[in-house]
């Protein structure tokens, strides 16, 4: 019987020989120990509260050509530019059903770059107004004056996600995208003092060095929420015959970033495998629900369009039910709030 007891290092400083060891481990009794030792060191920083984050995809028209990305320009689909109205609406009835925050996203949609990119600023506000709920704006790459105006504004975070720390690979998939431009933008926000997210992509040719190399990064720049997402295909991309990675490659690395990264915000996100996915990634070391969306609102996610959306799979209700069977809870606006301001103040 192999040993169940793990060689882990000690959580908080793992070398990237140490990680490449771990993500190349498939000994199912060793991803276990992996697993629970996440459990533990989440339970000890969150106690039994996890986070959870409502998602407003505004706008899905953009000028990039991601190769990953079923929104990509050149893909002849239907799209959608919700009205400020429409987005207040639904980020209140968001807030009502309990979420702690509000994730306002869009593609890089020119008609917010040229005419009226006020709008957005002006959306901030009155989302913040009118819920008292953080803002996370998640607008693609823009301009430091956008950011100087998020920052102005008090918006909690900036959320810009890498992909990939391997400049090579960064040029494969953000094809006609900067790797610098993109990250300063990030480290702009942070120096602004707004909080930041970073994120990468897995199942999309990266190989282990590349993630953790990613996994290191992420702590080095400052990033107090850290994501992974496994890679969905989608009809009329570049990518579209890539095959889905296997969950446990993403399950491995949300339980890596918790040893790495204690008290940073570890999303499990609705937007991979719907709401079937959630106990798994909370079992993983996962602290934050994310890409909850209101059922027949008319938004879509991004990996997954529609899964579990007008279904109403993606609600704090249903999100609320799997955590109590774990014996986990939602966490409170103050609560999310609350820790916040410890984010600020300390490391992850
Ligand atoms: C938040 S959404 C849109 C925001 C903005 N347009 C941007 O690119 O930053 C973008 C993110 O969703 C994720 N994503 C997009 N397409 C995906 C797919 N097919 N599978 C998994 N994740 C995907 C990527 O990590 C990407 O950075
Ligand atoms: C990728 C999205 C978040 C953007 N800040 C959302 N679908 C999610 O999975 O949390
Ligand atoms: S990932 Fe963002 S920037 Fe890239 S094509 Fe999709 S919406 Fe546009």
């Amino acid at each position: 019987m192999p040993q169940a007891s793990c060689t882990l290092p000690k959580e908080g400083s793992m070398n990237r020989d140490e990680i490449i060891t771990i993500l190349s481990e498939d000994n199912p009794v060793k991803i276990e120990e992996l697993f629970r030792r996440a459990r533990t060191v989440r339970a000890r920083e969150f106690s039994n509260k996890i986070f959870l984050y409502g998602f407003v995809y505004f706008s899905t028209w953009c000028r990039n050509n991601c190769n990953f990305c079923y929104y990509r320009n050149a893909n002849s689909i239907s799209r959608y530019r919700k009205t400020e109205s429409e987005i207040i609406a639904i980020s209140e009835l968001l807030a009502k059903s309990g979420v702690n925050l509000i994730d306002l996203t869009m593609g890089e949609d020119l008609a917010y770059h040229k005419e009226h990119f006020t709008t957005v600023f002006d959306m901030i506000k009155v989302i913040k107004d009118r819920t008292g709920l953080p803002v996370m704006i998640s607008p693609g790459l823009v301009e430091n004056a956008w950011i100087d105006r998020f920052s102005e504004l008090d918006t909690e975070w900036y959320a810009l996600y890498q992909e990939t720390h391997n400049r090579e690979l960064f040029a494969r998939l953000r094809a006609g995208q900067d790797y610098d431009e993109r990250m300063n933008a990030k480290l702009y926000a942070r120096d602004r003092g707004m909080l930041i997210e970073e994120g990468i992509l897995t199942g999309v040719g990266e190989d282990l060095e590349d993630i953790a190399d990613s996994l290191l990064e992420m702590g080095k720049i400052g990033a107090r929420q850290v994501r992974v997402m496994s890679f969905v295909p989608q009809k009329g991309i570049p990518m579209e015959q890539v095959k889905k990675p296997e969950p446990i490659q993403e399950l491995k690395i949300i339980a890596l970033l918790r040893l790495l990264y204690p008290k940073a915000l570890i999303p499990a996100s609705l937007d991979i495998d719907g709401i079937k996915g959630l106990e798994d990634r909370i079992n993983a070391g996962a602290s934050v629900v994310t890409s909850i969306i209101p059922p027949r609102s008319g938004l879509a996610g991004v990996a997954q369009n529609s899964m579990d959306v007008d279904e109403g799979g993606r609600t704090v209700a249903e999100a609320a039910g799997i955590l109590k069977n774990m014996g986990l809870e939602p966490a409170s606006a103050e609560e999310y709030r609350d820790y916040l301001t410890t984010l600020r103040e300390g490391s992850i």
